[in-house]
């Protein structure tokens, strides 16, 4: 089944006590930030906090990732620290073209035959946080096996941009759209960016309905409180998860008779329309709408 991916929570790595607490927030991952989120003097103490925490603490179910450093500014140790803690995935910030993708998997490469762990067992993410970065996309969403993901980071696109981010959004929508087709082209997931103002939860609902709206897995997020508010609006209604399970069944029947394609309450149902429903289904599961056994 697809891993979900609706809340990659950022937690600032050099924060012990954070670090401890991330997993009991219910996020679907846990970001841990070696970049812009730690000051040059708490690099390496951050690095160290993030090996220990990924070695020591359960995080069970949620994702693990680490948001590293540019290669040339100690990214190298942070991918040695972060595969010798068994993180699962290495998430590079403000990557421009597929050959620093292809440069971060040799150093993970290189760590983790060193160390006799399962060459391929890491994954990664490119974050995209330029014009550069976005016109390269296309290249970068298929630079390598392990890339199970593009994310936006759009507080340092908009700079790049000479613009700064608006409450509706269009400031981004190029952006968006670009990372969503090269993600869905590659096969991989697509995260939306940070949502800065915390205390504006209804600034913060309106951008997730429109993320949801264009397609994204999910989103990048700062705060615990931010996760209900993504979760509540990922969940699917009763009603979809009625419709879902019956088309379904129906194809499941029509299947069974030889045929491809039926029609549920007058609509033609075809595989992409199974798709949809089976998503839904995913979604509901997740959210401890229906369980597991159900379907
Ligand atoms: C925003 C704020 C200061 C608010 O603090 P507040 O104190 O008001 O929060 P409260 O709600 O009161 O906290 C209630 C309880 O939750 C705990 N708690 C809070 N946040 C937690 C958390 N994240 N992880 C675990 N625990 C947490 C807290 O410790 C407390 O625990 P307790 O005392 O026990 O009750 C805080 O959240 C925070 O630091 N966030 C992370 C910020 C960060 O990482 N920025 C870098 C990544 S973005 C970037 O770089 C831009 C980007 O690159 C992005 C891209 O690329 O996508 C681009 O370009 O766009
Ligand atoms: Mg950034």
């Amino acid at each position: 089944m697809e891993r979900l991916r609706r809340t990659m929570m950022f937690v600032p790595g050099a924060n012990a006590a954070m670090l401890r607490d991330a997993p009991l927030y219910g996020s679907d991952a846990v970001m841990f930030d070696l970049e812009d989120a730690v000051s040059l003097n708490e690099k390496d103490t951050a690095r160290m906090l993030v090996h220990n925490a990924l070695k020591n603490i359960d995080y069970s179910n949620v994702e693990t990732v680490v948001r590293i450093n540019d290669l040339k500014a100690g990214g190298d140790q942070d991918i040695e620290a972060s595969v010798l803690g068994g993180v699962n995935v290495i998430r590079l910030p403000k990557t421009e073209n597929a050959q620093e993708i292809k440069d971060v998997e040799a150093v993970i490469e290189r760590v983790e035959r060193e160390n006799g762990i399962e060459v391929g067992t890491t994954n990664i993410m490119a974050a995209i946080e330029s014009a550069t970065g976005i016109l390269n996309v296309r290249e970068i969403a298929h630079a390598s096996d392990r890339l199970i993901g593009i994310a936006l980071g759009a507080e340092d696109y908009v700079t790049n941009m000479k613009t700064e981010r608006s409450a509706t959004g269009e400031e981004l929508f190029f952006a968006r759209s670009f990372i969503l087709h090269a993600a869905r082209d590659a096969g991989i997931a697509a995260l939306d960016t940070v949502y800065s103002d915390v205390d504006n939860e209804e600034g913060f609902r309106n951008e997730v309905q429109r993320i949801k709206q264009l397609g994204f897995d999910g989103k990048s997020i700062i705060n615990p409180r931010q996760i209900p508010i993504v979760h509540d609006e990922y969940a699917p209604t009763q009603k979809e998860i009625d419709n879902a399970k019956e088309i379904i069944w129906a194809i499941q029947e029509a299947e069974e008779k030889g045929s491809g394609v039926i029609s549920v309450n007058g609509k033609m149902v075809d595989k992409p329309i199974v798709e949809r429903a089976e998503r839904v289904i995913a979604l509901a599961k997740a959210a401890n709408i229906i369980t597991e056994e159900e379907l």
